[in-house]
């Protein structure tokens, strides 16, 4: 397991293209988010985050980031060997850091599977991505120094900085087919979200349906849904919103590989 700052160094190194990605953990199960949920899928988790979210539920690829560089080649072998599963849904840490989750998608679409990816939208890249599942980051993420899970919020700053990049977001939103996926704390989130859907339909050229934003509960294990998720169910209503369960926390709570 190579240490953090690796994954961290090679991750923005020109040279390290064509090595390989960071990989955290390669697991068959179902969508648990989103308009595909309960869709059986190969999910491949890439290490290393450019943001950092206090309530991060892969914490071993942003706050700590683990995992072994792997070939494209050994990582299409794994997918293949889940031989049910026609759909891949690339995920981290944030999968577009790395130049190299570029070819891994061109030899999944070459292979026939269907490809999400699932990024924060603050990077974008030309990529064969058949859904764009994008959870722009609201200021309710930023790690300030009593929600820092690690430190005393020396990543808010950089957090708060780089959330947002409405150019990569618009550019993504126009190239391909798209949810918006945002975290949902508490009531006061929907202003910002209702001011960032608006501002993204100003700056695209595709129709941003209300059913195209997806409102999710904040919550990595069972209880902490419990105390969100209807909540966020009565304000999908309210709004006129998707609410997206998390089916896989429903189903197997916090449990590794799921
Ligand atoms: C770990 S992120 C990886 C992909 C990318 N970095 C992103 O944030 O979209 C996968 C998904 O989990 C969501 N997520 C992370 N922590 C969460 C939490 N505590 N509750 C609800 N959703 C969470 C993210 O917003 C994103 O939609
Ligand atoms: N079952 C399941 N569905 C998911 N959808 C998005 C996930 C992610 O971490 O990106 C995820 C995940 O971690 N597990
Ligand atoms: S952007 Fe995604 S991977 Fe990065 S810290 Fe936030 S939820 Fe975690
Ligand atoms: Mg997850």
């Amino acid at each position: 397991m190579p240490v953090a700052s690796d994954v961290e160094e090679r991750a923005t190194d020109d040279d390290a293209s064509g090595e390989g990605l960071p990989i955290n953990e390669v697991f068959y199960s179902l969508q648990g988010e989103g308009t595909l949920a309960g869709v059986p899928s190969v999910f491949v988790r890439t290490s290393g985050c450019n943001l950092r979210c206090w309530f991060c539920d892969s914490y071993h690829t942003s706050w700590e980031p683990t995992g072994a560089w792997r070939d494209v080649d050994s990582i299409i072998e794994e997918v293949q060997s889940h031989e049910q599963a026609g759909h891949v849904v690339l995920t981290g840490g944030e999968p577009l850091i790395h130049e190299e989750s570029v070819e891994l998608l061109e030899r999944l679409a070459a292979d026939g599977y269907h490809t999400t990816v699932e990024t924060n939208g603050t990077i974008y890249r030309d990529a064969p991505i058949d859904l764009a599942s994008i959870s722009p980051k609201l200021a309710s993420s930023t790690p300030t120094p009593d929600r820092d899970p690690k430190g005393d919020g020396e990543w808010e700053e950089k957090h708060e900085e780089n959330r947002i990049d409405m150019d990569a977001l618009s550019r993504m939103v126009d190239a391909y087919e798209t949810q918006l996926k945002f975290v949902v704390t508490d009531e006061s989130d929907l202003s910002e979200i209702t001011g960032l859907v608006e501002r993204v339909r100003a700056a695209t050229a595709t129709t941003v349906a209300d059913d195209d934003v997806l409102l999710m509960p904040e919550g990595m294990t069972r209880e902490q849904l419990d105390g969100t998720r209807s909540k966020v169910a009565e304000l999908a209503m309210e709004y006129g919103y998707r609410y997206t369960p998390r089916l896989h926390v429903d189903l197997w709570n916090d449990a590794p590989g799921t």
